[in-house]
């Protein structure tokens, strides 16, 4: 059936058939943007930005070969590795199936892939035309050269990229001057990334190359890489230091592809004294942009300039990721940022508000900073509904108005987690039964989730340890006493686990 024969279809399938003068990658990335909109007002917040928001845009074709109008497309949205793969899966697959069949207008099914190809100008069958990728759509400014107006202003604040012809494409290139390490809160959580960072601004080059900083979001990786070009470009002004999103590389290459324009490529990139690169698990699946990216690295570490970059996960976690990059990923330094304890977050809250010229009481600050525990963007939120709110209504900061002014927050908050919520999201995230909790199996792959669930339950509940080891099939308190002791002592040595106990207490939390 030919794209004419469709335009008397309905608006949602005129779009779906990239009817002339509407662009199907605008039309995949409208669709997913859309969908988006929609689980947001659905699911609670914390779900949405720990789940769906990091995710890359889905990819959308017509399903099977010869397809045509009538038939089903195939959204692909590529997730980062099996963990979260699974989880969507379970907890979200069928709304987002769903949501994208109501507003496509046609059946649309969800895969969820470990890896997706880059496009390579090769012609998918069916109505739509080559599958659109996140590359090609997530950062629509990418594709157009900066105008005229904005490019000095780019290049005096990233100073460092001066080749004409490949000026920073968007603002994403800019180290932003606000995000330096004076304005970074120190702590346990970043301690280590922190001091490494600052090694390597002071020193770039010499050791920890490349640094590679993974953790969950809103804890401050971006904030910290921008320090360390900060830092740099203060004490040499002409370096050349570009920080961008790991997007904007592959959009990068899927332009230079397409204009064969690969030696600027490599002029860009090969030239830089530091690159700071943020979320390289977007590499995923993307061979060329592996291919250029392993390029780009190896020049760049032979004239010793240095490679800051962060993840969402640490390499070896990496998926679809050629294991010579990660390899390399993991050569230099590997360090974690961890979620921020009381204190740090106190601290955080301290500072900002000073900066904002509204301080704020330290009992507050303690009030805030133990309600709201999930990251520091979620910190920062708060931190303005508490400052705005004391300045609209003219009163002095309390924790009577944080109280207040966080209402909503704290009334999500204080929903009661139950003993058998924490069964069932430990079972389904360890892909065990629910009824494995209780039963009296001892292998490690159950009896490890259940001390996991016993520790969250301690955490999260008010539950005595005999009322949880009733909860648990009858076991004895001290049962109940040495997981809570286990995992607790074991989440502060073991990232790993300590990351699986967080997006765990997101979700609860939700
Ligand atoms: N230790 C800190 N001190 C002060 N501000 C911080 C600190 N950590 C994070 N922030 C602030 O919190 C916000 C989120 O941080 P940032 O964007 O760096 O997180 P991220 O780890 O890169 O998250 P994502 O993976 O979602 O991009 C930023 O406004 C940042 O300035």
């Amino acid at each position: 059936m030919s794209l004419e024969e469709h335009n008397g279809a309905d608006g949602a399938q005129e779009r779906a058939m990239g009817v002339a003068g509407i662009n199907t990658a605008d039309w995949a990335s409208d669709l997913w943007r859309r969908g988006c909109e929609r689980l947001a007002t659905e699911l609670p917040e914390q779900q949405f930005n720990t789940w769906i928001r990091p995710l890359p845009p889905a990819t959308v074709v017509g399903e099977g070969a010869g397809a045509d109008a009538a038939s089903a497309l195939v959204a692909t949205l590529k997730v980062p590795n099996h963990f979260k793969r699974d989880w969507i899966r379970r907890q979200y697959a069928a709304r987002i199936e769903a949501i994208l069949t109501e507003l496509a207008g046609r059946p649309t099914r969800l895969e969820l892939a470990l890896s997706a190809r880059e496009p390579q100008g090769i012609a998918v069958p069916g109505v739509l035309p080559p599958a659109v990728t996140a590359a090609a759509v997530a950062t629509p400014a990418a594709s157009a050269e900066p105008s005229a107006a904005l490019r000095p202003v780019v290049q005096s604040v990233a100073s460092p990229i001066v080749l004409p012809s490949q000026a920073p494409a968007s603002a994403k290139h800019r180290i932003n001057p606000q995000l330096t390490f004076d304005t970074l809160v120190p702590g346990r959580a970043n301690q280590m990334a922190r001091t490494a960072a600052l090694h390597v601004a002071g020193a770039p080059g010499v050791t920890y190359n490349p640094l590679f900083i993974y953790g969950g979001v809103g804890l401050g990786k971006t904030h910290l890489i921008h320090s360390v070009g900060n830092a740099l470009l203060k004490d040499r002004p002409d370096a050349r230091v570009l920080y961008l999103h790991a997007e904007q590389f592959i959009s990068d290459v899927v332009k230079n592809y397409q204009r064969k324009t690969f030696d600027e490529l490599k002029a860009k990139y090969h030239s830089l004294d530091l690159l700071l690169i943020d979320d390289v698990q977007f590499f995923a699946g993307k061979d060329r942009t592996q291919e250029e990216f392993f390029n780009a690295f190896e020049a760049l570490l032979a004239k010793k300039a240095h490679i800051i970059m962060t993840s969402d996960t640490y390499p070896k976690g990496l998926v679809d990721i050629d294991e010579r990059l990660t390899s390399r990923f993991d050569a230099g330094l590997t360090v974690a940022i961890e979620p921020p304890e009381l204190e740090m977050r106190v601290a955080i809250l301290i500072k900002k508000a000073e900066a904002e010229g509204q301080p704020m009481p330290e009992d507050v600050a303690f009030f805030v900073a133990k309600n709201v525990r999930a990251n520091v963007r979620e910190l920062e939120g708060a931190l303005r509904k508490v400052l705005a709110y004391a300045k609209f209504s003219h009163k002095e900061i309390s924790i009577t108005l944080a109280r207040e002014a966080l209402k909503d927050l704290l009334s999500i908050q204080n929903r009661q987690i139950g003993v058998e919520n924490i069964q069932k999201t430990v079972a389904d995230f360890y892909k065990i039964k629910v009824a494995d909790m209780y039963s009296k199996k001892r292998p490690a792959s159950i009896a490890r989730p259940r001390q996991i669930a016993m520790y969250l339950a301690k955490e999260l509940t008010q539950k005595s340890l005999p009322e949880i080891g009733e909860l648990f099939g009858g076991r004895d308190h001290t049962t109940v006493l040495h997981a809570v002791r286990k995992i607790g002592g074991e989440r502060q040595k073991n990232t790993e686990l300590n990351q699986q106990l967080h997006v765990l207490e997101q979700t609860l939390k939700g």
